[in-house]
């Protein structure tokens, strides 16, 4: 698992790890971690020795770390080129000990690089970038270097250009091959938009482990997490003990929607499925061992219910809908279940001790929060979690699972090929599975969210995805991830 801090939080553990080792200590830590990855990237290029290299150095000690990574490269032979962004307000220390190592300063980008390393702005940015800053990071994609290749680009701690503490991009900004951070990992490099213009991120150990006792902003799950918490049958299992079941989705309408979070729910770890619904025949076709009826009312004992995809907004959706959530099951909901929750008809319904999950797209959140998710995904998915007293989980390119006690998680094997018709109804039931089969709400979304998105790549691999595909590849994943 990996986790991610926010600004204020570093700010205080570093201050507090500064006071304890001499001035400038840790920017020499970080800026000699840059420079080794600098120096490993400039390898595969032909080498330091040579190489030209340029700095964007912004005004903060962003700029001066890039500075005291530029002199070490450039003490090593490679050929560094500074661009100030601010003359007026450089890192003094970090400019003298590059010029003296060797490096200048230049106006503009060059014709040619091997490496750009992008100082402009850190944890102390505000904003996005500005115009000057913004104009020189729209040249980057053209610079080509000694091999004719595109020159690398190296972020120093985080891309300049994205929100440090909520992942957002709100204008230009740099999109990097590597950023290579310090102390630990901050919330852009995990969530929305920024955590794609990160690249590939390395941390560098400056000690900070020692200082920093804040908790999290954000997890992110790894596939040994996963493989840990996913429960698995012992000798004296069976299909009710590894937990059952009930799926009310799918209509005379909307079929598929059935099929898809059976399918979803049949690749999970609960022993046995129960449909409750009007897609029975299409259903038992392709699933022969669910056991299906036609409302919840008569479905038989199952451990949790899945209600939403396809089950159209009438008056019997609604039955169903009360009759999930009468129980005192966990209970996931999706798509036309969040859309009958919305006028707060069902506010009553939702007072509940036992666990909810609910699964909402950008639409359906903004439907049921009275707001889009805007800027700050995770807050707003805290926000509505804890207003509903659910997990909610907030679909995107990095999933957010929010839980009403203040968790926060991030997806990291999302991708685009979920963004298609039906994706959310695989995904509905596999977190159902997970639910019967006792797992923890905000683990279950977490897990589902997670397997799902494997299984989005997965199915990728032999061309264009549709969620069959998608709920098709979920078991091979699970069987190289178990
Ligand atoms: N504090 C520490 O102990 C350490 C800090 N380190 C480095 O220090 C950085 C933080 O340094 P600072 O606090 O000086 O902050 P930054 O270097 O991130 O930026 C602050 C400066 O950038 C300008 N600025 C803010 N937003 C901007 C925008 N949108 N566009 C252009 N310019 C903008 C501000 O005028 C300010 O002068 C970290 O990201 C990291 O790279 C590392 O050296 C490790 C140790």
């Amino acid at each position: 698992m990996r986790q991610a801090w926010r600004v204020a939080d570093v700010r205080s553990a570093e201050k507090a790890l500064m006071a304890t080792v001499p001035d400038g200590t840790l920017m020499q830590r970080a800026a000699a971690g840059l420079a080794r990855r600098c120096a490993l990237l400039l390898h595969e290029s032909g080498g330091v020795y040579g190489a030209t290299v340029v700095l964007l150095v912004g005004s903060g000690d962003n700029g001066g770390d890039a500075l005291l990574a530029g002199a070490r490269l450039a003490a090593r032979g490679a050929r560094v080129l500074a661009i100030l962004l601010r003359p007026e307000h450089v890192h003094l220390a970090g400019l003298k000990t590059l010029l003296d190592a060797g490096g200048r300063v230049i106006e503009e980008l060059p014709a040619r690089a091997d490496l750009v390393m992008d100082g402009i702005v850190g944890i102390g940015a505000t904003g996005g970038l500005r115009p000057p800053a913004a104009a020189l990071v729209k040249g980057l994609p053209e610079l080509r270097g000694r091999d004719g290749a595109r020159a690398p680009v190296v972020a120093v701690d985080v891309p300049s250009g994205v929100t440090v503490d909520t992942g957002d991009v709100p204008g230009d900004a740099v999109h990097a091959d590597i950023t290579v951070t310090f102390g630990c990992l901050k919330p852009a490099h995990v969530v929305g938009p920024a955590a794609a213009l990160a690249g590939h991120v390395e941390l560098v150990d400056i000690g900070l482990g020692a200082t920093l006792h804040a908790a999290p902003a954000v997890r992110v799950p790894d596939a040994s997490d996963i493989a840990e918490w996913w429960p698995r049958p012992s000798a004296s299992s069976d299909k009710y003990s590894r937990g059952v079941v009930g799926v009310a989705t799918g209509s005379a309408q909307y079929p598929g929607a059935a099929v898809l979070s059976v399918t979803g729910a049949q690749a999970g770890p609960a022993g046995m499925v129960r449909y409750a619904g009007s897609a029975s025949r299409e259903v038992l076709r392709k699933h022969p061992s669910v056991v299906a009826a036609e409302r919840v009312a008569d479905a038989g004992r199952v451990q949790a219910w899945v209600c939403g995809s396809g089950l159209g907004t009438d008056d019997d959706a609604r039955t169903e809908l009360r009759s999930v959530l009468a129980t005192s099951l966990p209970v996931l909901l999706d798509a036309d279940a969040l859309t009958l929750l919305v006028g707060g008809q069902h506010a009553a319904d939702l007072r509940r001790d036992a666990p909810l999950v609910i699964t909402p797209h950008d639409g359906e959140f903004k439907r049921l929060a009275g707001e889009a998710p805007g800027p700050d995904r995770m807050a707003a998915a805290l926000k509505l979690a804890s207003w509903i007293n659910a997990v909610v989980l907030l679909k995107g390119d990095r999933t957010i699972v929010a839980t009403p006690a203040g968790e926060v998680w991030a997806n990291p094997t999302g991708s685009s090929v979920l963004a298609t018709a039906g994706s959310g109804d695989v995904l509905a039931g596999l977190l159902g599975s997970l639910l019967a089969a006792g797992v923890p709400a905000e683990k279950a979304a977490v897990m589902a969210a997670y397997v799902h998105g494997l299984a989005g790549r997965r199915a990728a691999e032999d061309g264009p995805v549709t969620s069959a595909d998608v709920a098709e590849a979920l078991r091979p994943v699970l069987a190289d991830l178990l």
